[in-house]
């Protein structure tokens, strides 16, 4: 079978409400779950054949921006159109676009109470490109024992079995919403590794959700930053690393530097210190600094996202 292109999205002014719920106790007592507005109007666009990193603090509305991509919900208000090469088309009910989306969420969407071989089955079935092969060769890495119901597995385990599903689906659209969180770091490690290894191989357009930026980071071409129901930034990873600078060396020196700079972070071990700052540093002041012994260089993005999503930034 001949790979589809990899798949684009759109989200265009995106509302997202859900409505309030009420239940029943054992004891008859009646519970009210407030509505909340997890997407305020959302816009941005996510690119085909990269990956992008989805990020965002709890609750920030990663886990809808992605169900609404797999059509398992629709928006309030707004739209929400993915596809190949620049034919983009709502999702919802369409099962020639919902068959090259693979959603794949932490602990999966597994029959719990049958052999995880089952499930792989089902979606060999359902995913027009599964590539067996590759499911055999990581469920081997992954130590998963196929026999064993994922009911029946750690959660860790079951935790690989949805990177696994995810991976050997070669969906056009690969998405992985924290899948990772019951992986411990080895397990997270390989996992990383093996979706870099197939996306070079197979390259289709893939979104993993995550607030491990620090580890994450290394795999992201694109970043869509969200925060209480916005999208704060949507760019290039290599842009949003650009907008801060590190410098590190004697403290006296840095701290020199840095005056009247927006610090994001500061570190200090013993006389030196590595202090981050908001903005780039024109390369005459960079050579400055080098004759005080001052290194300067680019940052991870763990010290933005912690700096744009704090509280006190939310207006
Ligand atoms: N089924 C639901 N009913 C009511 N509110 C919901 C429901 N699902 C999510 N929410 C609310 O919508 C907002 C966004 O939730 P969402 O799960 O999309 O965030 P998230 O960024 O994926 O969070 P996390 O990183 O904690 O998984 C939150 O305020 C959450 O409480």
């Amino acid at each position: 079978m001949t790979a589809l292109p990899p798949f684009g999205a759109r989200f265009e002014n995106v509302t997202v409400t859900y409505p309030r719920s009420w239940s029943a106790d054992a004891n008859g007592a009646v519970h009210r779950t407030p509505g909340a507005t997890a997407l305020d109007g959302i816009t941005c666009d996510i690119p085909a054949g990269q990956i992008t990193g989805l990020l965002g603090r709890n609750g920030a509305g990663k886990s809808t921006m992605l169900g609404l991509l797999a059509a398992f919900r629709r928006p309030t208000h707004g739209s929400v159109v993915v596809g190949a090469g620049g034919d983009l088309r709502d999702p919802w009910e369409d099962a020639a676009l919902t068959s090259a989306v693979q959603f794949v969420q932490d602990g999966g969407d597994v029959f719990a109470d049958q052999k995880c071989a089952d499930t792989l089955a089902y979606y060999a079935d359902l995913r027009p490109e599964w590539d067996a092969g590759r499911a055999a060769e990581l469920l081997d890495l992954f130590e998963i024992p196929v026999r064993k119901k994922p009911a029946a597995l750690s959660r860790g385990k079951r935790s690989a079995l949805a990177a696994t599903i995810g991976l050997a689906s070669r969906a056009p659209l690969t998405i992985f919403d924290e899948v990772y969180l019951g992986m411990d770091t080895p397990t997270r490690h390989a996992f990383y590794d093996a979706l870099l290894a197939d996306y070079a191989a197979h390259p289709r357009t893939i979104i993993l959700s995550s607030h491990l930026v620090a580890e994450t980071e290394r795999l992201f071409e694109h970043v869509v930053l969200v925060d209480a129901g916005r999208v704060l930034l949507a760019e290039p990873a290599d842009e949003l690393r650009s907008r801060a600078t590190a410098l590190t060396g004697p403290a006296s020196a840095v701290d020199r530097l840095t005056h009247g700079r927006e610090v994001l972070d500061r570190q200090e071990l013993g006389a030196t210190a590595m202090v981050t700052v908001l903005g780039t540093m024109p390369d005459d002041a960079a050579r400055a600094a080098a004759a005080e012994g001052v290194t300067v260089g680019g940052v991870g993005l763990e010290s933005l996202f912690v700096h744009l999503t704090r509280k006190e930034a939310r207006r």
